[in-house]
């Protein structure tokens, strides 16, 4: 083989590698540009046609290289810019209340990462994909996992089950109600939590409805009762009436007759003349008085009948107005608000206390009853009368509802004793509220008849411990209230 020969076969096999190479090129960075890839299809469109000169490559390399030159600025441009990003998104991540330590000490590590001098865009890419899939995480989750918002969300759960304890749901079937109650014992998120409400509400709206109804029904048979005995009484006056014409006409007829006996006496010639006339007229004097006497006691009887249906048509509906009279106060009673202090009643301690027995259950938060009795309170009404006695009720009751936190629920219990309930309260923080609560209803200026007088209370409070249940609890707090009162009264005991 000559040289010449030689060196075209080497020339053509370097053109041949280094075609190669482009192609090689040219898939790798295949996408990145338009630009490159279509030159780099032009060198090989003509590597592909076999009859290719160093000489037409030139240009054709020379602006894939300029492209080049250019796309690397750009690509180093973005890097730059994708570095930035990544790290304003790691410091907003870390910013982030809602992230949990674990997912923080991710974004410290990939914050680290991202802090190396000069990555490159493969390098940086990994980067990239992990804080974008924590943010999606963030944003995706629900807005309930927030701890804010999950104690926003606990506190409406909380007001829910106060309302739902709270409405009068006699009478109601009861099974939806205690579902939803047992479902407001758990944790929910905002969806369960609208849900629950929604549910509420239909109840609530459900109970209203029933009652309205049954107080129109009551009203309707009233109505319709007084109507039956309005018509009743009608009748027995158009009968009376009737029997009235009855009676003149028949009294007409004896006084005609008695007219015609007397006429007959006067006119009578001889006695048996006489005799035969008066019996005559005696005798139908006697028909007619029969027949008035019939009449009477026809109507008499009418209007005894009529007499009985209406009594007992008055007695249906005064049981019915009995019933409905009863209904009525079992109402206000289970309308659960005392009427004279304005604060819960007795009933809406029962209720109130069944819930917060449960929660402890579920939460074992801890749980204390307290129970406040006004000191020698029978002085105050005995010296100063009824009256002043009520304001007394009126104004301690007052005061002890400001003396307690929102969350604490306080009642009259009855008469001049007062009954508290501190959920998720410890016994030293309930003791330090009934002794704030005692020291101020002591300085209430009390005045009765010119005399400024001060009045105390005694109170007793317990916890609930293991296995215990509300009635050993508020058993308790009574006789920790009866140690008080012994000790010499104006004190708080626990037990
Ligand atoms: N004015 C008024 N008095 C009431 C009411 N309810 C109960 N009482 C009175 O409260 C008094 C309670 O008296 P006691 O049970 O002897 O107790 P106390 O006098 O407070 O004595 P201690 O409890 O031992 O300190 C009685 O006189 C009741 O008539 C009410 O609604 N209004």
């Amino acid at each position: 083989m000559s040289s010449n020969q030689l060196n075209d076969q080497h020339y053509s096999s370097d053109i041949k590698t280094l075609l190669e190479f482009i192609n090689r090129l040219g898939s790798s960075v295949h996408g990145f540009s338009h630009e490159i890839d279509s030159k780099i299809s032009r060198i090989k469109a003509l590597s592909e046609s076999g009859q290719v000169e160093i000489e037409q490559l030139k240009p054709l390399f020379s602006s894939v290289g300029l492209v080049l030159q250019k796309e690397k600025q750009r690509i180093e441009q973005t890097v730059s810019q994708a570095h930035h990003h990544a790290f304003q998104a790691t410091q907003g991540l870390l910013d982030c209340e809602q992230l949990s330590s674990a997912e923080k000490e991710q974004v410290r590590a990939l914050k680290h990462r991202i802090d190396a001098p000069l990555l490159s865009y493969t390098e940086l890419l990994p980067l990239l994909s992990e804080i974008i899939s924590l943010l999606q995480r963030r944003v995706t989750e629900p807005v309930a996992q927030s701890h804010a918002d999950a104690a926003h969300i606990n506190q409406l759960q909380y007001e829910v089950s106060n309302i739902l304890a709270t409405v009068d749901f006699r009478g109601h079937p009861s099974t939806s109600l205690q579902a939803l109650k047992q479902r407001l014992l758990t944790p929910l998120d905002l969806v369960q939590l609208l849900e629950s409400c929604m549910q509420a509400l239909r109840l609530v709206l459900q109970g209203v409805n029933d009652e309205r109804q049954s107080a129109q029904q009551f009203l309707l048979s009233l109505s319709d009762a007084l109507d039956s005995v309005g018509k009743a009484l009608s009748k027995a006056m158009h009968y009376h009436e009737q029997g009235a014409d009855a009676q003149s006409e028949l009294s007409k007829k004896l006084e005609s007759q008695l007219h015609a006996l007397s006429g007959a006496v006067q006119s009578a010639t001889n006695l048996q003349d006489l005799k035969q006339q008066v019996h005559a007229h005696v005798t139908s004097i006697g028909t007619t008085l029969t027949h008035k006497f019939k009449l009477e006691q026809a109507e008499r009887q009418r209007l005894h009948a009529q007499l009985l249906s209406m009594q007992s048509r008055l007695e249906d509906v005064e049981s019915e107005a009995l019933m409905y009279k009863r209904k009525l106060s079992e109402q206000k009673f289970k309308n659960l608000q005392d009427s004279l202090t304005r604060l819960p009643n007795r009933a809406a301690f029962e209720e109130r206390l069944q819930l917060e027995y449960q929660r402890w259950q579920s939460y074992a938060a801890p749980l204390c009853i307290a129970v406040a009795d006004i000191d020698n309170f029978k002085v105050i009404n005995d010296t100063y009368g009824h009256t002043a006695g009520d304001k007394t009720l009126q104004v301690i009751a007052n005061m002890l509802k400001k003396s307690l936190r929102e969350t604490d629920f306080v009642c009259r219990y009855g008469g001049e004793e007062f009954v508290i309930i501190f959920p998720q309260t410890t016994l030293d923080v309930a003791l330090e509220l009934l002794e704030k609560a005692r020291h101020r209803v002591k300085s209430i200026p009390f005045k009765f008849k010119q005399a400024n007088i001060s009045i105390t209370i005694s109170a007793g409070v317990s916890s609930f411990n293991t296995k215990d249940s509300p009635s050993r609890v508020f058993e308790r707090a009574d006789r920790a209230l009866y140690q008080a009162k012994d000790a010499g009264r104006d004190r708080v005991c626990q037990l």
